[in-house]
């Protein structure tokens, strides 16, 4: 498959479960998580999907995630760099809170702004606009080369770092992406023309 791109953010990890913001801390996949990755795997590989280069962040979830797709395509020994380009979001302060204490303590709308506004950060943390000034660059010089190169890559991060990717890629605007989700595990396929604009998408619900 020429020119293709597949970002999958990691399987739900133990702070998911737990409701907590989680950031650069390095909880593990849950069951569920490790579930939902190896499942992500089956689903490339029934549509015959083989990669020629995965990238992935400096967390575990995420690199976990990576590996499970990969053992699902039969590529386990594939060529994987690992960046903390792609790290998630830093969540500062907030990292470790609870996110229903954090809503009691600073209000409904506050702790909405902090998680889905593109330039405001939580305390001590990144925006998303931040996240994006440390994902973009890496992805363009790093990611998008291969992709354009003709190859097939698999790029497993996280909710936040790949919004950023997203954002770009589907040339939405700050309020636009304030409404994207990714779900945990869930790979999102892109097909790229050769001038770089995206030829499709498709969301492996
Ligand atoms: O870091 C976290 O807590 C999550 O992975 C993403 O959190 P968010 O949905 O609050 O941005």
């Amino acid at each position: 498959m020429e020119r293709t791109l597949v970002l999958a953010r990691h399987g739900q990890s133990d702070w998911n479960l737990k409701n907590l913001f989680t950031g650069w801390k390095d909880p593990d996949l849950t069951e569920q998580g490790t579930a939902e990755a190896i499942a992500a795997g089956k689903k490339l590989n029934d549509m015959g999907m083989k990669f020629d280069v995965a990238f992935t962040s400096d967390l575990q979830r995420a690199q976990k995630t990576c590996q499970h797709i990969l053992d699902g395509v039969g590529q386990s020994d594939l060529t994987t760099y690992r960046d903390l380009a792609l790290n998630e979001r830093d969540y500062g302060d907030l990292s470790g809170l609870n996110k229903d204490d954090a809503r009691k303590k600073w209000g409904e709308e506050q702790v909405h702004i902090w998680r889905r506004s593109y330039d405001v950060p939580p305390p001590g943390g990144e925006s998303l606009k931040d996240t994006a000034a440390r994902t973009l660059p890496y992805f363009i010089t790093d990611i998008l080369p291969q992709v354009m190169a003709g190859k097939s890559v698999l790029c497993a991060a996280h909710g936040n770092s790949l919004r950023s990717i997203v954002m770009v890629l589907d040339r939405l605007s700050r309020e636009e992406i304030l409404e994207v989700n990714l779900g945990t595990g869930v790979p999102i396929i892109y097909k790229f023309n050769a001038d770089t604009t995206i030829a499709s998408k498709e969301i492996l619900g």
